[in-house]
């Protein structure tokens, strides 16, 4: 940043969003809004639902949930940037059933062991992706539904096979050409738990 205040204002789905102009934000101009109608398109949330958004940044896929879930229902959402996670809360605060929580996804999951099965689990990992540790601590959850998403088709593949090997189903796949002249391609992937 060259000049500014250092604040950006972003709108999603009729929301708004002052951001932090160093911090995450999706690349293309219309991807947050094609992508979360899309989360929220796949989730298959009801009033009174349980839902994760990980890395979930400002909480732009979280707040898609937390309208579908209701007050009766709960999102917990986790991102390990602190800045992110207090404009996300400076944001949604007529969400109070939306948490979201600093701290980083391989710490947060394997403390929830035991705890109550989210019916739909979203995840935005960072160009790695999730890797194997976390998506074994995912699927022991025990979700009906997890939604994937990842701008590395390399490492999206390999975790779309980590998923395969626990019994989920690929049941709905979308790209978008959203890095132009780069190898990158923003991935959603719909998984399932087969005979819920
Ligand atoms: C691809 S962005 C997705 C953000 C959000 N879903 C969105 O669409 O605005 C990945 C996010 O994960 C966060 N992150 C990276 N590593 C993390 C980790 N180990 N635990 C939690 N969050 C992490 C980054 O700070 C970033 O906000």
């Amino acid at each position: 940043m060259v000049a500014g205040s250092g604040r950006a204002v972003e709108y999603v789905a009729g929301r708004r969003w002052e951001v932090s102009a160093t911090g995450f934000w999706q690349a293309h101009r219309g991807a947050a809004q094609c992508y979360s109608d899309l989360v929220a398109e796949w989730s298959g949330l009801r009033p009174g639902g349980l839902a994760w958004d990980l890395y979930s940044g400002v909480g732009v896929f979280g707040s898609r949930l937390a309208e579908q879930v209701g007050p009766t229902g709960a999102v917990l959402a986790v991102e390990s940037a602190r800045s992110a996670v207090a404009d996300g809360t400076a944001a949604l605060r007529d969400l109070p059933w939306l948490d979201l929580h600093a701290q980083r996804v391989e710490r947060w999951v394997a403390g929830q062991v035991g705890g109550a099965a989210p019916d739909t689990i979203v995840l935005d990992p960072p160009r790695a992706g999730a890797g194997k540790d976390v998506i074994t601590a995912l699927t022991a959850t025990g979700p009906l539904r997890i939604i994937h998403i990842g701008c590395d088709p390399a490492s999206f593949a390999r975790d779309l096979a980590l998923y395969r090997a626990a019994g989920y189903h690929l049941t709905d796949l979308r790209a978008f050409d959203a890095f132009p002249a780069t190898h990158h391609v923003e991935c959603l992937a719909l998984l399932e738990r087969p005979n819920p």
